[in-house]
């Protein structure tokens, strides 16, 4: 068994260990946060700071970037990488995902999530607590499938996109990079890169 240091201790770093720990797969987990007053979070140690997750490699393989910016969140995943960092999958016990689907590096996949066939979801992730992602949909890198989001069939999503909590995207739709998806959107029309969209049905709120 692999040991597990997840970068970011706060309250989505907590679900990250939670998830880790339903699969039953690493010895010892531990954390890295910027905030010095935390020592530890869920039982489990906080032992530095983000920036110094060289100083961990020899005692901990793995490392999960727990960060909830899509940017800073891929960025991270790619300096753990370069520095020799085995960048986990994680998915907790409580999930239907299908055996066609493919998940990347980083990604993680909480309790109660669906994932239905033929399903592609690149790496850094996050496909948050009940969410579904139907068949055939494509999730590029980075993106944030908040929780309560439902993705009809073959949906696209760009990369770096926020999809934001209890939004419904139907069937076939396209989203492209950089785009918010407002609580509660119902999408049912394609959109271009860096907006802003929102309301049912959803339209442009505005140019990020
Ligand atoms: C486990 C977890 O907690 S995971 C995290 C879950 N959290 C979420 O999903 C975040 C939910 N938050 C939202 O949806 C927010 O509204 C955001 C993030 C999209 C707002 O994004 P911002 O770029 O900061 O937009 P901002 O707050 O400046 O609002 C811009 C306009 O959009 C409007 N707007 C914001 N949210 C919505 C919405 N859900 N529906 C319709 N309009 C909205 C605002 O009223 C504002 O309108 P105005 O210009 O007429 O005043």
């Amino acid at each position: 068994m692999a040991n597990l240091l997840i970068l970011g201790a706060g309250g989505h770093g907590k679900v990250v260990a939670e998830v880790a720990q339903s699969m039953n797969k690493w010895k010892d987990i531990a954390f890295l946060d910027d905030d010095k007053d935390l020592k530890h979070v869920l039982g489990y140690k906080v032992i530095g700071e983000i920036n110094q997750y060289d100083k961990y490699y020899k005692h901990y393989s793995h490392a999960f970037v727990a960060i909830g910016n899509n940017k800073l969140r891929l960025e991270l995943i790619n300096e753990l990488i370069k520095k020799g960092y085995t960048v986990p999958t994680l998915i907790h016990s409580f999930t239907s995902i299908s055996a066609t689907s493919q998940i990347g590096l980083g990604t993680i996949v909480m309790p109660g999530a669906v994932i239905n066939a033929d399903v592609k979801i690149g790496n850094g992730c996050i496909i948050n607590t009940s969410s579904s992602v139907d068949h055939d949909c494509i999730i590029e890198d980075g993106v944030h499938i908040s929780p309560g989001v439902h993705l009809g069939g073959s949906v696209y999503i760009g990369n770096g996109s926020w999809v934001c909590i209890g939004a419904n995207v139907a069937n076939n739709i396209e989203i492209g990079e950089n785009v918010k998806v407002a609580a509660g959107a119902v999408v049912i029309n394609n959109f271009k890169d860096n907006v802003l969209i929102g309301g049912v049905p959803a339209k442009i709120i505005k140019t990020l």
